[in-house]
This record gives structure tokens, sequence and C-alpha cells, in this order.
């Protein structure tokens, strides 16, 4: 039996209309406007006489990925030489009005352009009717912001935020209407107390950051905490449910590692990120909440990690002046070092259904993980408790000796590493996938490291575990008091401190006493405390932003070639 072919929307515009002096049948509906090159009659004589009128190309572009629509004026005479310009003569007089269509064109490594065609119309009258038409079509789309509250970080990455911003995307926001309050910060925690007690959110479609993990960091605390205060939510208590965030949040990508931005859009390129911005993008995405006893530290949406990543960072931190190669450098001199750090892990596995850090498939747009309906809501505290009777007393408690503790709440997929830290991990599925990497020789940690820069599995190693998680608890070796470290810790209050860490330190032989203890990187922040616990919040704010689209959509897009 013959499938039933989907009933195309009802057509609302259809003309031949010319581009580059060739007629093209124009079309639009409510999904799609497309052109197909009409063959002239000498053509159509020389191919086939008897043959059907055939178009030799058709573009496609979906209404949802038009920029913006205008009239054209560069083929009016020019004003005061009264000389016809740019178009063939034997086309000005007939084809003298315009109008110029910017839509959305892919072009590698999920990278996004701007694209524009012009189409020519034989009086203006058909030229405004078309203008309206699309104008309609485009204003139906109401995902798209109209008012954004735009951040720029002029000192992230190489320093070059702002130029980026208006080179780049001012242009893209102007021709597509958005109108835009910039603040170029002045201070690091500038944009995150302004949106916390300043900003008159109500005026926004959403917000914008230009910067890097940093700076994104920066607005999600602003606005996560904003959101929380307004609704007496509070962030102290390790338990609580969290309101998400109603604005979205853009980033255009100036900062040195861009993970956030890599990983949600496939690509650090700013133009791309502006556009996905357009079209009014909306994606979704995790957030773990840190907490020390009862008091909120941070929020972190991407690398949280203790030991390797936690020790680049604070050796970073000091040649920040290098700007993105400090984070190899300090790599380097890291691995080099090949600190180990013991204490205990529980955590909370996540269910089955949301898949596992090992599997194959990955996030990508539309992913089906993120949509179950687990993942699609908060889970409040009541509906908690009841999905967390199949997970009563299934805290699974792990303690040794590491060179790394990772927890990934997505991919972070980057330029360094564009699979990631967690290939198979989830933008929104409401888990973090934690890593322990155990000590292991030098030329073991290189081979695992190795392998977040190709094709091999990086967590195909003895010495590495890997758990998809809803929350999780670390305690470092030095301040775990159960009874064998409760005594050993008393030993070390009767005989002076220093005694204690030489304890720690008599198995660190490359390491001096202050570096017995490692310190979270949260987010490319480093946290006060070691001692942590650790809580994923499904879908707590939301990008624009649409995952990594698969490559087919990239490799061909809308473009039919000859039918
Ligand atoms: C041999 C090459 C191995 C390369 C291994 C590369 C793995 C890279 C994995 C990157 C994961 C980034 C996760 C995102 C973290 C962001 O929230 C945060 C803020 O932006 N960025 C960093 O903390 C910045 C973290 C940057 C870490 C860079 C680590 C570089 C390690 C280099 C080790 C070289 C050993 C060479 C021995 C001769
Ligand atoms: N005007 C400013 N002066 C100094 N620091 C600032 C300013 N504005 C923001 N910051 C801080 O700069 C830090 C780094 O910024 P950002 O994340 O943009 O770049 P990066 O660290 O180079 O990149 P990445 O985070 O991607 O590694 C952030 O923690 C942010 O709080
Ligand atoms: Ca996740």
């Amino acid at each position: 039996m013959q499938e039933k072919q989907p009933k195309p929307p009802p057509l609302l515009l259809s003309s031949q209309l010319s581009l580059q002096n060739r007629g093209y049948e124009v079309t639009l509906n409510s999904a799609f406007l497309s052109w197909k090159e009409v063959e002239t009659r000498q053509k159509r004589t020389a191919a086939n006489i008897y043959g059907p009128l055939k178009a030799a190309g058709s573009h496609y572009v979906p209404v949802c990925e038009i920029i913006s629509v205008q009239e054209t004026e560069e083929d009016c005479p020019s004003t005061g030489i009264g000389k016809w310009q740019k178009v063939p003569q034997s086309l000005a007089e007939s084809n003298q009005y315009a109008f110029t269509v910017s839509y959305v064109e892919r072009t590698q490594k999920h990278r996004w352009r701007c694209s524009e065609v012009t189409l020519h119309c034989t009086d203006r009258t058909l030229c405004l009717q078309w203008v309206q038409a699309i104008r309609e079509q485009l204003s139906l789309l109401t995902i798209r912001p109209k008012r954004l509250l735009v951040y720029i970080n002029p000192y992230g990455g190489k320093h070059h935020g702002k130029r980026i911003y208006e080179q780049k995307v001012a242009p893209v926001f102007s021709r597509a209407s958005i109108s835009t309050d910039v603040i170029v910060t002045e201070r690091a925690n500038h944009a995150r107390d302004h949106l916390k007690t300043e900003a008159d959110l109500k005026k926004y479609d959403g917000v914008v950051c230009v910067g890097g993990d940093g700076m994104f960091s920066e607005i999600i605390h602003g606005l996560i905490s904003r959101t929380q205060c307004d609704s007496g939510v509070d962030q102290n208590r390790a338990d609580e449910t969290l309101i998400p965030c109603s604005l979205r949040i853009g980033i255009i990508p100036a900062g040195s590692t861009d993970c956030i931005c890599y990983a949600t859009v496939g690509s650090n390129d700013p133009v791309t990120s502006a556009l996905h911005i357009v079209v009014g993008d909306s994606q979704p995405m995790d957030v773990c909440s840190i907490h020390h006893n009862n008091t909120f530290l941070r929020y972190s949406v991407s690398l949280l990690g203790y030991g390797f990543y936690g020790d680049v960072l604070t050796d970073s931190e000091r040649k920040r002046w290098m700007g993105p190669a400090r984070y190899d450098i300090s790599g380097v001199k890291t691995f080099l070092s090949h600190r180990y750090y013991e204490g205990t892990i529980s955590f909370l596995p996540a269910d089955e259904n949301v898949g596992t850090p090992r599997d194959k498939l990955q996030c990508r747009s539309g992913c089906n993980i993120c949509r179950l309906p687990s993942a699609g809501k908060q889970v409040s505290k009541d509906e908690e408790s009841v999905s967390d009777t199949e997970k009563k007393g299934a805290w699974q408690v792990i303690r040794g000796k590491f060179l790394a503790i990772n927890a990934a709440c997505m991919s972070c997929a980057c330029p360094r590493s564009p699979k990631g830290l967690s290939p198979a991990a989830h933008l929104a599925d409401g888990t973090a996938d934690l890593i322990l990497v155990r000590k292991c020789s030098r030329f073991d940690f290189l081979r695992h490291l190795l392998r977040h820069t190709n094709k091999d599995d990086q967590f195909d190693h003895p010495f590495v575990e890997v758990y998809r998680v809803r929350q999780f608890r670390f305690t470092p070796r030095y301040e775990e008091t159960d009874s064998d470290s409760e005594l050993e810790l008393r030993e070390a209050e009767g005989s002076g401190r220093k005694r204690f860490f030489s304890q720690i330190c008599r198995e660190h032989p490359a390491c001096s006493c202050s570096l017995a203890h490692s310190s979270w990187n949260c987010d490319g922040e480093i946290l006060p405390h070691a001692a942590i616990q650790v809580r994923v919040h499904c879908q707590l704010i939301k990008l624009f932003a649409r995952g990594i689209e698969e490559q087919s959509v990239f490799e061909e897009p809308y473009t039919l070639s000859a039918i």
C-alpha cells in the first residue's frame, strides 16, 4: 500500500520573479519560501520540446529560518547620476523593483551564515505584496526575541569580546530588528549582581553574554538567584526544588574554552550563536547545585572537577595574562606533577531509562532521552520521594585514591576535545556523569587524556569508572569523620596540623604539604571547599540553542538539486 504523503501547507503567494537575470517561480506557504528556475523557451527547445516546463534548480528556505525581508533599493536609478546600476539594462526596465530575503545557511562544522537572495519584480505593488506576505509570516513566530539585554566581558579569552559583538553580532541583531541594551562589564561579577538585584527583567525576552564559560556562569548565577529570590526559595537548602528561569540565555563565544556554547550549538562561532538567538531557538539545560553542609556554594553546568582539572585551574589562574594558552601550560605542568587525592564519593545512580555514560548514542538536537517525561520536568519534593522508593538505600559509596574526579552535566565538548569529557552526557536529562580516574601511572593517564582528542573510548581503562548520577557527595580523606579518619584527625590535632599534613604527604612524594588536597574546578571557578554535596536540577535554565544538529542536516541544507 502506498504511504499517504502529508498535504503541503496552503499556498500564500506565487509569482514569476527574476533572480540574476533568470526567471524563477517563487512561492510562499506557511512553512517554506521556495524559488525554482523556470527553463527558458530556448533551453527547453534544445532539451526536449515536448517535455514539461521543468525547474532546473530549487531552493527551499524554511520560514522559521528567514531572518528578515526588505525592499531593495539597489535597482533604482542612483540619485544624482541618473544612471541605472548593477542590473543589466535589459532587465532594469522591466524588473526595477526588488526585495531581499536574508536567511540562515548552514556551512561546515555546524556553522550558520546569513545568506541573501534578491528577487526582482515587474511592479512595485507586487514587490510590496511579497515583502508584506513574508513579514506577516515572520510576525507569527512569537518565539523570536525582540528585546535583549546584552553583557559583554571585554577581558574574556583573547580580549576580543567587544569587537566580536560590534562587528559580527550587532549587525545580525539589527537586521532582525532586535533591539538591545548593552552593558560592557567593568569588573568580575558585574553582570551577576546587575541581574540579581537591578535589571528590569520584564523588559526583555532574553539575556545574552559575550564571553566564555565564566561569563555564562555569572549570568546563570544572577538569573537563578533572582528567580529563587522572587519566588521565596532558599538556595541554601540543598533539598529545595528550584524554580526554572523563564528568560532564555544566549552565548556569544569570546572566551578561552567556550564549552557551553560548543556543546549546545556545535561550534564556537559568534555569527552562528547570533543566528540561533535570532530564530528564537530554545534548549533546556540541567544545572548542578553545590552545597557545603547547608550553605549554597555555586551552580555548575559543565565541568565539576577535583584533582587534575582543579589543579590545572588553580595554576592557570596565575597565568591569566597568557589568555587561552594558560590552560595548556598549566595542563602540562599538572600532568607532570601527577598528584593523586584520597577521599570518599557517595552517589545516587540515575534510573536506567536515561541510558549510561558508555552509550554510543550522543545527545543531539531533539534528543529522545532529554524528552522523556521524567527528564522534562523539575521533580518536586513529593514526586522525588515517590520515584526514590526504588532508589531507597541505593546510594553507592566508593573510597580510593584518585587522579581526577569529574562530574559532567553535559558532554563538555570544546575545541580542545570535540567529543568532550563525557561524550554521551545529555544536556537536559536531569543527570550528570561522574568520572573517577583512579591512581595510575603517568603513561596510563596520558593515554586516557589523549583519548579525549580522538575517537577512542576514554572510559575503556581499568582505572576509570563512570556512573550516571542524580546526586553525589565528596569528602576528602582529611575531612572524613568515620572512626579511622577520626582517629587520624585526633592524632593530627594532638601533634599539630603540620604533622597531619606530613602524614598525607608521605604518600605524595611529588607534592608540597599545602597541595595535599585539591580544589574543585566549577565551570572554571575555584570552590572554597573540598567537601561538597551536588544535586542535578533538571532543565533549570533555557538557552537560545537547539543542541547539536545531525551532520546530515548540514550537508544538504534544504537545497534540492535539479528535479
Ligand atoms: C595530550 C593532550 C591531551 C589533551 C587532553 C584535553 C582534554 C581536554 C578536556 C577539556 C574539558 C573542558 C571542560 C570544560 C571546562 C570549563 O568549564 C572550564 C571553564 O571554561 N574550562 C577549564 O577548566 C579549562 C580546562 C582545560 C584543561 C586543559 C587540559 C590540558 C591537558 C594537557 C595535558 C598534556 C599532557 C602532555 C604530556 C607531555
Ligand atoms: N570587566 C571585567 N573585568 C574583569 N573580569 C571580568 C569582567 N567581566 C567579567 N569578568 C570575569 O572574567 C572571568 C573570565 O571570563 P570569561 O569566561 O568570559 O573568559 P575566559 O575565562 O577566558 O573563558 P572560559 O571561561 O571559556 O575559559 C569570568 O569569571 C568573569 O567573572
Ligand atoms: Ca545532563
